[in-house]
């Protein structure tokens, strides 16, 4: 490890977490098991997918979403919705998926526009379909440590530190960020793991003191390059789970990550790099998602 007084300027280098090459391993994997339940049950399992608005970032996404599902030898079924949606239309859509026998999973993309209660939307997905995991019935399982579906983003960080880690009790972890869609249900995961978890968010005194004790630093904030080189103790391992668009000089633009990367590669043992870290594996756990969804529809016991 890194004894200088000065790793930044150390010639260390940490392992990269290649998140796109193992979502591309549980997605071969999710492939095989899919046709298994198909031969047992005849049926194929099913994706429906809602997206309010035209926000052109959000259509190429669950465009990726729709096609990875198809390879998965799954069914997707897109739902594209004006802006103008009501909250009553996007309710009576979600009632439809709930009754059919076809769908296995419901995800509707947030954010949703200003006036649409995102709660009341997530909440009217039957818990067996929420295979974002973001209704109350699934957080209050993972929450109580009872087995339910759990949300894609924070699965996907679970996976690829225990590939990196394997048994992670005792580990000091920090989690910066505690939104409902990653860091407070990946704060939970990494508790039931056995590690020591801390959560911190916008009102935490010392952000950058307390990411120095973590063995494990998680970050989710939406804040691009929040954490630097000096933020990190030497050897940590690290995962970024921001996806900001930013400009280049010239003109495009690059995917950046909530964590100063070129900094942070010179001081921890490992971390995932953004594109190609976290946000390949949240499509995989999707996919798994849907398919231990169905699972429990036709009533077998997840695994
Ligand atoms: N790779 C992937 O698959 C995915 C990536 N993302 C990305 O992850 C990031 C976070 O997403 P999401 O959780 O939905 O975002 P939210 O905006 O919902 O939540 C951000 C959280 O970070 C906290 N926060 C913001 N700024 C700071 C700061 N400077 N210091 C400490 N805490 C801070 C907020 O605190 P408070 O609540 O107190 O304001 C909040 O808890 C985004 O960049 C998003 O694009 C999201 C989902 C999937
Ligand atoms: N209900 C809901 N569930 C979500 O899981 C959800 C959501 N809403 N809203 C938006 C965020 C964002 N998110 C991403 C998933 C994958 C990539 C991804 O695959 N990223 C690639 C790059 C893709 C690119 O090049 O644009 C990568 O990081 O390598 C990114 C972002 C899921 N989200
Ligand atoms: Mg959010």
């Amino acid at each position: 490890m890194n004894s200088t007084s000065s790793p930044l300027t150390s010639d260390h280098q940490a392992i990269l977490i290649n998140g796109k090459a193992h979502a591309a391993t549980l997605r071969h994997r999710i492939r095989e098991d899919v046709l298994a339940f198909h031969d047992r049950h005849g049926v194929t399992p099913g994706l429906a997918v809602i997206l309010v608005g035209n926000d052109p970032a959000s259509e190429v996404y669950v465009r990726n979403k729709a096609i990875q599902t198809h390879h998965a030898g799954m069914r997707s079924f897109m739902h594209m919705l004006p802006e103008t949606t009501s909250e009553t239309e996007l309710l009576d859509l979600i009632e439809r998926l709930n009754n059919d026998a076809a769908i296995h999973g419901i995800l509707v993309q947030l954010p949703l526009p200003a006036g649409i209660d995102a709660r009341r939307v997530t909440n009217a997905i039957q818990p067996e379909k929420d295979v974002d995991g973001l209704g109350e019935v699934n957080a209050g399982r993972l929450a109580m440590n009872l087995p339910g579906i759990v949300p894609c983003t924070p699965l996907g960080c679970l996976l690829l530190l225990r590939d990196q880690l394997g048994d992670m009790k005792g580990q000091h972890a920090v989690v910066i960020g505690c939104s409902n869609l990653v860091g407070k249900p990946l704060a939970m995961l990494l508790l039931a793991e056995g590690c020591t978890v801390s959560i911190a968010h916008i009102h935490t005194r010392d952000t950058a003191a307390l990411a120095r004790q973590a063995d494990i630093l998680v970050v989710a904030t939406g804040c691009r390059e929040l954490v630097r080189g000096d933020w990190i103790k030497p050897g940590a391992t690290i995962i970024d789970v921001g996806i900001t668009r930013a400009q280049t000089p010239d003109g495009k633009t690059r995917l950046v990550g909530d964590v100063a990367f070129d900094e942070a590669v010179q001081v921890a043992g490992r971390i995932t790099p953004v594109p190609g870290g976290v946000g390949p594996m949240t499509i995989a756990c999707l996919l798994e998602n849907t398919l231990t969804a169905a699972r429990m529809q036709v009533g077998e016991t997840p695994s």
